[in-house]
């Protein structure tokens, strides 16, 4: 099966006190999937949401495709939880983790697919000997923590040797991704996109989400 463009809205920016309604908006305006950044403060200076809420929302919302985005310590820890709360993609960056065979194991065990991720300065080669345990990598296009920054063009190379060795790999990027940058992330081979701020504050959010994946689509063989 050929890979696919997909546009992910994270609704870190979004107004948490409303989320199932951020997020049910975002759906019906053609998002393909909910990026939940989950943070520690520990793997990250910044603090959001865990399982409790992830749950709450799946509740609310019963078809859409979550994936969380474990910026933390310890992503063992979280599997069965988040499973539990209803979660399909579970990623996880490989920096803090000592047996990433383990927990990719343990992810598939509860019933989730697997996204390894990597800091701006994780090179893509300490991520080669896991790409074939998972369904998606994440090439984080700004230092993980919070949403509104600048996108880093410079990661782009680690996204363009993924797709030149693995022409069937979910690749992603998060961090920046908004009209102004799809362009150079659809180029280098991203076909999963996460945006934030740029969707989230749209006055169309149906445009920009339909813009970005035609970017996306046009570059997909
Ligand atoms: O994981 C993160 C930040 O750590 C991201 O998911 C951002 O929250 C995306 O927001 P924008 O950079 O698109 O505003
Ligand atoms: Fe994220």
């Amino acid at each position: 099966m050929s890979i696919q463009a997909k546009i992910g809205p994270s609704i870190l920016n979004a107004d948490l006190a409303n989320l199932a309604e951020e997020s049910q908006k975002l759906l019906d305006n053609g998002a393909d999937y909910l990026h939940l950044d989950v943070m520690d403060g520990t793997f990250v200076p910044n603090l959001t949401f865990g399982h409790p809420m992830v749950k709450c929302l799946r509740n609310k919302i019963k078809e859409a495709f979550f994936e969380t985005h474990m910026m933390v310590q310890n992503p063992e820890q979280w599997i069965a939880p988040m499973s539990d709360a209803g979660v399909n993609l579970y990623t996880f960056h490989i920096e803090p983790v000592e047996d990433v065979c383990k927990v990719t194991r343990l992810i598939q065990e509860a019933g989730m697919k697997v996204g390894l991720a990597i800091k701006p300065g994780t090179s893509v080669k300490d991520i080669e000997k896991y790409v074939e345990l998972a369904d998606l990598v994440l090439v984080m296009t700004v230092e993980p923590g919070f949403g509104g920054q600048s996108f880093m063009a410079d990661m782009m190379p680690k996204v363009e040797w993924l797709r030149n060795n693995y022409p069937n790999l979910d690749i992603e990027v998060d961090g920046g991704v908004g009209p102004k940058t799809i362009d150079c992330c659809a180029k280098a081979g991203a076909n999963w996109i996460v945006s934030g701020t740029a969707v989230v504050g749209a006055a169309d959010q149906r445009q920009v989400i339909g813009d970005m994946r035609n970017v996306v689509k046009s570059y997909l063989k």
